[in-house]
């Protein structure tokens, strides 16, 4: 099992590029589901989740081909197999994702139930709700959803929670449904706005992507076209917090500044000055150490979960006390175990972790437990004494493209041991 050793090296410095999004890129890729003609992906990141996405389509019976450095061309012209095993979504969550689309063309689908995992217990009941609300006959049983369905028809629904997914599965769906859905309480997320103009650019009729009331008009075919992905804002914030960690200076290019409003608050709250142009933000500290922020996650446009643990490990080297508040996971505070393995000073009351900057960390050997605790760790290493180890970096690999090669771009110390 691979694991990286990253030695504290004063301030970073340098500029890094962000990749695709992986949290637009694996939803677009299910939507090629969708139609019996290609579409053409462009800014695809490097990622085991999106070679995982790849094979679980390649084994619905989609021809995937790589056409350049980060372009994949899905052609889902006939479908082999309704069915995402076990063996595939227990490595992937989003592999959910697949659900909708194949109700939708297909009228079947059977999709091992994604399980929880680190952050929480993550159901997927809004999901189901959804689909048989649009007529679909859904039984859950033995680990796996079975659905099948006849033409899905439009319906008003009421989501009882903002879900990511869940508005994303329900509106690949209702892209094929006989007359419009309306999806109420839908999750504004950017990547649910990239996902839409994919699907309008294949033919859906698509209304309010963005906002919380999105309106699908039914289509009887969706057509070939080409995408690209936008931005990771999620990549993007962590670079930046290794930038404020380290007391650095670091440019993100290739991104974009609006996506991450939340995110620039918090890093000028503590003390970061902040400059952005159309696609670039550099962030720098002018040597100063961070100061401590309050965080309160919430759905977007407010602050990201996926952003919390990096924060968190800010806190631990900023000046005072700050609060880091989760809402959206039961369980998201695994990284406080192993920051206190390297000295962080983390105090757990429910869903509020109180940090007291310390001035420095120490190297220690820790553990990553998921993808975003898994680079909180990372870059807590940066501001670390000596050479941190973190095991089971599978986890980043996950979701983040090459990160010790653009750490090691902006200075870092860091190696992969195999
Ligand atoms: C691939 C992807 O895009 N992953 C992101 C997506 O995950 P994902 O879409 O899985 O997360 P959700 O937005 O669905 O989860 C939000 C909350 O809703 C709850 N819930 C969700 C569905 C459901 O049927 N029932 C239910 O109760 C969850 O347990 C959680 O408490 O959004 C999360 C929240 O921004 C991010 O952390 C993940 O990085
Ligand atoms: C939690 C995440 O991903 P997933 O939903 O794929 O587990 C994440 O990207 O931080």
């Amino acid at each position: 099992m691979d694991k990286l050793a990253i030695t504290g090296n004063g301030p970073l410095d340098g500029e890094v590029r962000a990749s695709g999004a992986k949290n637009a890129t694996l939803p677009i890729l299910c939507a090629a589901l969708l139609t019996e003609e290609p579409l053409m992906i462009h800014n695809v990141p490097h990622l085991e989740d999106v070679t995982t996405t790849n094979r679980l389509l390649a084994r619905l019976g989609a021809d995937v081909t790589i056409t350049d450095q980060y372009g994949v061309r899905v052609h889902a012209e006939t479908l082999e197999s309704h069915e995402a095993p076990y063996e595939l979504v227990k490595t992937m969550r989003a592999s959910i994702l697949v659900l909708g689309p194949l109700l939708a063309r297909h009228g079947a689908a059977r999709v091992a139930l994604p399980g929880g995992c680190a952050i929480g217990t993550r159901p997927v009941d809004i999901h189901i709700a959804g689909l048989t609300a649009m007529g679909a006959q859904i039984d859950v049983d033995a680990g796996f959803i079975d659905a099948r369905a006849g033409r899905l028809k439009g319906a008003r629904i009421v989501m009882e929670t903002v879900t990511v997914t869940g508005t994303e599965n329900l509106m690949m769906a209702a892209c094929l449904a006989d007359g419009e859905t309306v999806l109420e309480n839908a999750a504004r997320e950017p990547e649910v706005t990239d996902l839409a103009r994919c699907l309008q650019a294949m033919g859906a009729q698509i209304d309010g992507a963005g906002t919380s009331t999105i309106r699908i008009q039914g289509v009887d075919r969706l057509h070939a076209a080409e995408h690209r992905v936008l931005p990771d804002r999620i990549e993007t914030g962590t670079f930046l917090v290794a930038g404020a960690i380290s007391r650095g200076r670091v440019q993100v290019r290739d991104t974009d500044p609006s996506l991450l409003d939340a995110v620039l608050l918090k890093l000028e709250a503590a003390g970061a000055r902040i400059e952005t142009t159309e696609s670039t933000i550099t962030l720098d500290m002018q040597g100063r150490r961070p100061q401590a922020v309050n965080v309160h996650t919430a759905p977007h446009p407010a602050f990201p979960t996926d952003m919390q643990a990096q924060f968190t490990a800010l806190n631990c080297v900023a000046e005072g006390v700050g609060t880091i508040t989760e809402t959206i996971f039961e369980n998201r505070f695994m990284h406080a175990q192993e920051l206190q393995r390297m000295g962080a000073d983390i105090k757990l009351e429910g869903h509020t972790a109180i940090v007291r900057g310390r001035d420095r960390l120490r190297a220690a050997p820790v553990m990553a437990t998921d993808l975003r605790a898994s680079a909180s760790l990372v870059i807590a290493a940066l501001a670390a004494e000596g050479e941190t180890v973190v095991d089971r970096i599978y986890h980043i690999d996950r979701g983040y493209e090459c990160i010790e090669e653009k750490l090691s771009q902006l200075g870092a110390i860091i190696r992969r041991i195999s």
